[in-house]
């Protein structure tokens, strides 16, 4: 079974634009789960131009799915994330200045800062995720830190499927069917939709959780946040 998990950071965007509390983010956190999500994920950044760390911590109480905090273990985050202990962390190596996540990890070049990180929070019962781009490689590096889960960086494999370039989906699967070997649990996300996330998963072995805010909050402008939750829920079914 695969977990859908709810980016909320488009809501703190929305929010933020006007400096006041509309919409309200722990709402929305707890509208999806009362909806059907299986998680919740936020993914604060250093200038907390969206999720602020403010709501990481007024989300820790009303997330009772799985919680997901994303984002480049820097010193300030690392502090977030021990006090909160969330379900599980996902180490996305951002650049501060980026629009959004635009790599993966490099695990080989950054193989004892990772396992360090991972230490950590496995010391704290905290369960540990990385971002990886879809490459043999880098997934033999990601066993090697000690990591429980790879998240898979989708971005690439929802652009090129758009353009009708399914085959796009072959390092995905190949990486996927490496993971599992190594015991690696496998998450996804980046870019997915209601477009694309059905041919995703039916082609990934042992895809536990996705999670998705960009598209989805778009589609539900349209469809309406319920309705969507339950049309991703089906997709993955
Ligand atoms: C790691 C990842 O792909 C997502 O967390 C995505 O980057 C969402 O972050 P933004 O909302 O800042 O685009
Ligand atoms: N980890 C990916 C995520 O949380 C959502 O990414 P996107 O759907 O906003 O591109």
């Amino acid at each position: 079974m695969t977990k859908l998990s709810v980016n909320i950071n488009k809501i703190a965007t929305l929010r933020n634009s006007r400096g006041g509390d509309l919409p309200n983010v722990v709402q929305f956190a707890k509208d999806v789960q009362r909806f059907g999500a299986e998680g919740v994920t936020i993914h604060p950044r250093p200038d907390e131009r969206h999720i602020r760390y403010q709501d990481a911590f007024d989300l820790k109480s009303e997330v009772y799915t799985e919680y997901n905090i994303e984002g480049n273990p820097i010193k300030k985050f690392m502090d977030m994330v021990l006090e909160i202990k969330p379900t599980q962390v996902t180490l996305v190596p951002d650049g501060d200045d980026a629009i959004t996540s635009n790599a993966g990890w490099d695990t080989i070049r950054h193989k004892d800062f990772l396992s360090d990180i991972i230490k950590e929070c496995k010391r704290n019962n905290i369960r540990t995720s990385i971002f990886v781009d879809p490459d043999l490689k880098q997934i033999e590096g990601a066993k090697e830190t000690g990591t429980d889960r790879i998240e898979l960086y989708t971005e690439a494999f929802a652009h090129q499927f758009g353009l009708g370039n399914s085959d796009s989906i072959l390092p995905y699967t190949e990486c996927a069917v490496l993971a599992e070997r190594l015991g690696l649990g496998i998450n996804a996300g980046h870019d997915l939709s209601l477009d694309n996330i059905k041919f995703f998963k039916d082609n990934i072995p042992g895809l536990l959780e996705v999670s998705i805010g960009h598209a989805l909050i778009s589609e539900s402008l349209y469809l309406g946040i319920e309705n969507v939750v339950n049309m991703y829920l089906n997709k993955l079914k």
